[in-house]
């Protein structure tokens, strides 16, 4: 299958073409970004010898005729006008922005303050949670890849959320993310002289990724309400740590809350749930598609501890998109990712 991938300068995009260059079934057919006749080795001189294939204009009938699915690596804003050029071509599209992600567009309008995608595409496009809508990926020609820290935090919450065993009011979300989150592009917040040796919590009670996240929950549990979600920036490149605490309606011990977690998690390769006792950290993860989950219920107060870790590029963007690419033509979710995690 040939693919191509709009936005290849960027750290979504070229961890695509990592993944993609020993995947078995799909091809690197052409790679854009706004530059054209640039070799991708030129931007990123640890491909040279490996990769030195050369940007192209984006030409969206070109595309859709010669690739059997394209990827858009853009950022908010630029995915919606891929849109418009994409849409009723004969080629399916999976986008790794927000734009497409919340079925609200008024939503979008509120939490990006940019203007909303293609509405019809907006409605048709499925929310490529790999783990959870398998059959609706399967099935679709556009496709919403998930933000990186809705990854996290849906995979950890699901099982009690989808069994209402929590108040639906009691949810806190404390996520920390390293600094690739935020793509290449410079900017003061990313900094080395402003991230390293430092902490700092951002977007307080603002973050794009609150409505995505509680669009999600109420389509499992129509009784979620709004939900307490921070993000801070860790000084890391890679990497995203979600620490949720929720509140148990009955009394639950550590053990059973574990059992439900693996029983619903059992057939998903990259889903790792954590024995009890241990917590994974973010190195537990690194440069892999896994997503590994830890589970505490404290008995003085009853509330459930999750912990949630993924690689941002990888289950958090380029992996998952690719996991998608395989359920949407019939291969095995895991085929060309399965990269263990880089250690030390
Ligand atoms: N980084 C992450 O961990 C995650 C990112 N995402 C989402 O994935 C998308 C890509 O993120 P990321 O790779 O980090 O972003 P980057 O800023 O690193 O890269 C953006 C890419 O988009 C290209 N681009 C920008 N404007 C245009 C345009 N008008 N037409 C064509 N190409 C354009 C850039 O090309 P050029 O070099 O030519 O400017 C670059 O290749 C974003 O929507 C982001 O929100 C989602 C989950 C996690
Ligand atoms: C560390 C960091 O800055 N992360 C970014 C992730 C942005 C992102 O992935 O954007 P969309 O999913 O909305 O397209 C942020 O918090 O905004």
């Amino acid at each position: 299958m040939k693919v191509s991938i709009i936005g290849t300068t960027g750290y979504g995009g070229v961890e695509l073409l990592r993944i993609l260059h020993s995947h078995p079934e799909f091809d690197i057919h052409s790679i854009h970004s706004t530059k054209e006749e640039v070799a991708i080795s030129d931007e990123y001189p640890h491909l040279y010898g490996i990769i030195d294939k050369k940007m192209s204009s984006i030409d969206a009938d070109k595309i859709a005729d010669e690739s059997d699915l394209v990827f858009f690596a853009t950022p908010s804003g630029v995915s919606s006008s891929l849109v418009d050029q994409f849409k009723g071509k004969d080629i399916k599209v999976i986008d790794l922005s927000g734009d497409l992600r919340l079925k609200n567009t008024s939503d979008y309008l509120k939490w990006y303050k940019k203007t909303p995608a293609n509405e019809a595409i907006v409605d048709e496009a499925v929310y490529g949670l790999s783990e959870w809508n398998k059959e609706q990926v399967k099935a679709a020609n556009w496709v919403a890849n998930p933000g990186c820290y809705p990854t996290a935090t849906l995979l950890g919450l699901a099982p009690v959320v989808k069994e209402g065993l929590i108040d639906p009011r009691s949810i806190i979300v404390d996520a920390k993310s390293g600094t690739s989150g935020a793509g290449r592009a410079a900017s003061r917040a990313t900094l080395y002289a402003e991230v390293n040796e430092n902490f700092k919590i951002y977007k307080v009670n603002e973050h794009q990724h609150i409505p995505e996240i509680e669009q999600q929950l109420m389509v499992w549990n129509s009784e979620i309400q709004p939900i307490t979600f921070s993000t801070h920036l860790l000084p890391l490149t890679r990497g995203i740590m979600a620490t949720m605490y929720v509140q148990l309606l009955a009394d639950w011990e550590t053990e059973r809350v574990i059992d439900l977690y693996q029983s619903y998690y059992e057939n998903e390769p990259f889903v790792r749930v954590r024995p009890q006792g241990y917590f994974p950290s973010i190195k537990d993860v690194s440069s892999s598609n896994y997503c590994d989950i830890g589970l505490h219920v404290d008995k003085r107060t009853n509330r459930l501890t999750i912990v949630s870790v993924i690689d941002n590029l990888m289950k958090g963007a380029a992996g998952q998109a690719v996991q998608n690419a395989n359920i949407m033509f019939g291969l095995e979710s895991h085929s060309g990712l399965k990269f263990m995690p880089l250690y030390p």
